[in-house]
């Protein structure tokens, strides 16, 4: 598979900082931005609308090529993701859509029928991809390739502060449960599984800060010399 433009891969577990580190890498490269979960969140989000089940994987896959989503320019510089014509930015980042998508993640057919659109992203002068098998299967050839992680209860405890700026009413305990249950459901599924590409370089953020972070990936991107 030949890619279009050269592709930074950041792959990781949930609230290890992928989505917040891709942007901004993305942001200090000018380059385009994949959010793949976002494209899994709204496809959970579409066959729930639609009342469909798990187990209709053709009509998943149908779906799943065909979703009707738009990225728009919002206020204030924000990307509002569009579904069916209603603007779903917040209803996709619940735990309970989360989950959903983690679920329908494990089908092949959805697997497939979200490739190419994946795919697509990658437009010159780059793409910064964050997701799950973003190095692994979706831009194997890519330049450089970034495994973010930190501990279950790191992870719960950023993603429970982020929910409560939301003003959401979690439970720590239950969301490090969830949390444990996704990388499970992610990590051992048979298609794609979540874990680090060869030559990925590994970066356990749980003592890190956001910008350290950063540092290290543009660092990577710096000698892969695709800058
Ligand atoms: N290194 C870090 N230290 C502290 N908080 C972080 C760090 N990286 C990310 N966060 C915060 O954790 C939350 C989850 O990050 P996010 O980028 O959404 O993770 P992911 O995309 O991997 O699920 C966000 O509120 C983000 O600001
Ligand atoms: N490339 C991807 C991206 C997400 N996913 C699935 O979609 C779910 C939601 O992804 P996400 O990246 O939005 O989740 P968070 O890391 O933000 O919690 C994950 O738990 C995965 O099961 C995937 O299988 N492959």
């Amino acid at each position: 598979m030949i890619d279009q433009a050269p592709v930074i891969a950041i792959d990781g577990p949930s609230g290890a900082g992928k989505g917040t580190v891709s942007q901004l890498v993305a942001e200090k490269l000018g380059w385009h931005l994949l959010d793949s979960g976002a494209l899994y969140r709204l496809l959970a989000l579409a066959v729930s609308h639609h009342g469909m089940t798990a187990d209709d994987v053709e009509s998943l896959r149908v779906l799943a090529e065909h979703l009707d989503i738009q990225f728009e320019q919002g206020d204030e510089g924000k990307v509002d993701i569009v579904l069916e014509g209603e603007i779903v930015t917040q209803a996709i980042r619940t735990e309970l859509v989360g989950n959903s998508a983690s679920k329908l993640a494990q089908i092949p057919e959805v697997r497939d029928g979200l490739l190419m659109r994946q795919r697509a992203f990658s437009q010159e002068p780059g793409l910064v991809a964050d997701g799950r098998d973003m190095g692994t299967v979706v831009f194997p050839d890519a330049p450089v390739k970034v495994f973010l992680t930190a501990t279950a209860e790191e992870r719960a405890s950023r993603r429970l502060l982020q929910l409560q700026q939301k003003g959401d009413e979690v439970d720590y305990d239950e969301l490090v449960a969830t949390i444990k249950e996704r990388d499970d459901r992610d990590a051992n599924r048979a298609v794609a599984p979540l874990v680090p590409a060869a030559g990925a370089l590994v970066v356990d953020s749980t003592d890190l800060t956001i910008d350290k972070v950063v540092e290290m990936v543009l660092a990577e991107v710096k000698k892969a010399g695709i800058v």
